[in-house]
């Protein structure tokens, strides 16, 4: 099987379009379909005195891998311009243009996976339009109630029950139907999707110490050991609730094949300490795989050549082992 992947380079004055310059350079036995403005490739490759050959896509042909220095393309066109570093309120439309035209390919099977580089959410929003993120855009656009996002970096996976929320709205998000929901699509995600017969969930606490027996917050006790009781008798395996300075330490660790944080920053630090640059973010519970890089817009490189592509090259490896594993 050739999978046809979709890649979003993501925001145009990042270093996402020079990442995708640099994954053509190395070819691919994927078929590797820029969702993007053609223009704004091959400026940055000429800016990078890299070559690029764009190639027309035709989803009725069948899939053929990406020759070195290529990439196919499906057209997006930009509202103006982009110039790296330099945040343009006007491209923003442009941005969530190439999500849903990727994500839309995928829903109807054009594409077997899309890979997407990173978007700057800020400028989005200054733009007028509500957008928390790449995992609940997509959650919307596919009609899916709950999604999980998911990073994983060489041994360590870490999931996250709340996403792109604020620090004060954490607590309250953290109900048991939510944990059952979050806990459900990992399991099965790991089992179906990573080929893990019986995964191992670590679950952190919410508060320090997992709330120390009710002293430091109770909702360990009220809330998410009540939704792990539930799961282990449908027969998940689930250690804790514990502290989450406990839990990811190498002997905890080494008994969980992935640990659910309660929110980003509980996580994600530890997560990106471990593999930060070759780390990939998998969204979860998806009717489509979507892999993506663990960094963001990274403007103060952008332009200058210097981004490295190891998280985007981890990120179109993982979807096309994931679209492999599928089709089997
Ligand atoms: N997948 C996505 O779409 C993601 C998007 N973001 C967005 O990116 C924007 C900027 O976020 P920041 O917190 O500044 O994080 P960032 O990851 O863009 O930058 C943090 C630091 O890491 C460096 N860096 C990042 N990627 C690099 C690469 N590939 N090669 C070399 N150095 C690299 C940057 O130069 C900077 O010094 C925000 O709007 C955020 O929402 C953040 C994470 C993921
Ligand atoms: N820190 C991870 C991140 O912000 C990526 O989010 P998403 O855009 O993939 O939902």
């Amino acid at each position: 099987m050739i999978p046809r992947i979709a890649l979003t380079p993501g925001e145009p004055a990042g270093i996402g379009p020079e990442l995708a310059v640099k994954l053509a350079n190395a070819g691919s036995t994927a078929q590797i379909v820029a969702v993007a403005d053609p223009q704004l490739l091959e400026q940055t490759a000429a800016q990078l005195r890299q070559p690029l050959k764009l190639l027309p896509f035709d989803p009725r042909a069948p899939a053929t891998p990406t020759p070195s220095g290529s990439l196919y393309i499906q057209p997006v066109s930009m509202a103006e311009p982009a110039q790296a570093g330099r945040l343009n309120t006007p491209n923003a439309p442009y941005v969530l243009e190439t999500l849903r035209s990727a994500a839309e390919g995928c829903l109807a099977r054009r594409f077997d996976a899309l890979v997407t580089g990173p978007v700057h959410k800020g400028v989005i929003n200054d733009a007028g339009i509500v957008f928390s993120g790449h995992t609940e855009f997509f959650a919307e656009l596919a009609g899916v109630e709950r999604v999980v996002m998911m990073l994983a970096a060489e041994e360590l996976r870490v999931a996250l029950v709340t996403t792109h929320l604020p620090l004060k709205d954490v607590s309250a998000a953290v109900t048991g139907p939510r944990l059952e929901q979050i806990i459900t699509i990992l399991h099965r995600s790991l089992r179906d999707q990573f080929r893990i017969e019986t995964p191992r969930i670590g679950v952190c606490g919410l508060n320090p110490h997992a709330g120390e027996g009710g002293h430091l917050g109770r909702e360990e006790i009220e809330i998410i050991e009540p939704a792990l009781d539930k799961l282990r008798a449908l027969g998940l395996q689930l250690i804790g609730p514990l502290p989450a300075d406990t839990l990811f330490t190498p002997p905890q660790l080494a008994r969980c094949d992935a640990v659910l944080a309660m929110y980003h920053d509980q996580g994600l630090p530890v997560l990106k300490f471990k593999g930060f640059g070759h780390a990939v973010n998998i969204t979860l519970g998806l009717p489509f795989i979507r892999t993506s890089v663990d960094h963001g817009t990274a403007l103060n490189i952008a332009g200058q050549g210097v981004a490295d592509n190891g998280s985007l090259q981890a990120a179109l490896a993982e979807a096309i082992q994931l679209a492999k594993l599928r089709s089997l």
